[in-house]
């Protein structure tokens, strides 16, 4: 379901000189349906850049990342949204919202945004938001003013929303308690089990354990080690 080929990446310093930093060459990864692999490597080494290169966010300097049928590394924007929209989520660690937008609606939205008939959508996002423990009397209210935990678990509600085929995780159970942790966890697992196929970062080492297949360290990807 994600494969990546061959990539590279290359940052282009514009306020120092034009420096060009290589972070990546030779870049291989596979994930199939089902199967969810864990990024390590040092601080530093890459996990991050190498999602946002999947999710389209940053330009691979050359290579191929297929999620699908598409080649992020060659899509355009309008292909790259379709492929957010349809195929590829990614969970982050913190939640970006329009303000004045109730929760219930934030969380179904990307439900709402593919067809979905609006009883459903709403009928998912208040499942998931009683799952993970948001209480009720927030549902109605936008999520701006809610804590850091209640906002992380909104997004992460979201997040699980529409049953991506892919999915990318940025420490889905940092600073989680252990309740809340394990209903992602369980979420992770039931994503896993529809067939997703799933690109994470994962401090949290027992999560991790638990849920991923296989782990990549990305350190193999750097330069340095490729000369
Ligand atoms: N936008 C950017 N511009 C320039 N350099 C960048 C940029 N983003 C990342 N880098 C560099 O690329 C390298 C990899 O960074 P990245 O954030 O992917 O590491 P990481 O493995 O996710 O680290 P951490 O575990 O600390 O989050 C680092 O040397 C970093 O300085």
């Amino acid at each position: 379901m994600i494969h990546i080929e061959n990539l590279s990446k290359t940052f282009t310093l514009h306020n120092q000189g034009g420096a060009v930093i290589p972070v990546m060459t030779g870049a291989h990864l596979s994930v199939a349906q089902g199967e969810c692999v864990a990024l390590t490597g040092a601080s530093g080494a890459g996990k991050s850049t190498l999602m946002r290169m999947i999710y389209g966010n940053y330009l691979a300097a050359s290579g191929h990342i297929w999620v699908g049928e598409t080649d992020v590394a060659a899509a355009d924007p309008r292909e790259i949204l379709q492929l957010r929209r349809h195929t590829l989520g990614y969970v982050s660690q913190f939640l970006r919202v329009v303000p004045r937008v109730p929760t219930v609606e934030v969380v179904a939205e990307p439900l709402l945004a593919i067809g979905t008939p609006k009883d459903k959508a709403i009928a998912r996002a208040e499942d998931l938001l009683t799952r993970l423990n948001i209480p009720k009397t927030l549902w109605s209210l936008s999520p701006t003013t809610f804590s850091g935990g209640e906002q992380q678990r909104v997004n992460i509600a979201r997040g699980f929303a529409h049953a991506y085929p892919a999915m990318l995780l940025d420490e889905p159970t940092a600073s989680l308690d252990a309740t809340n942790r394990e209903t992602v966890l369980n979420l992770i697992e039931e994503a896993k089990a529809r067939g997703a196929a799933i690109v994470g970062i994962f401090h949290d080492e027992a999560a991790r354990d638990r849920v991923c297949d296989r782990v990549v360290d990305v350190t193999g990807f750097s330069p340095a080690n490729a000369a």
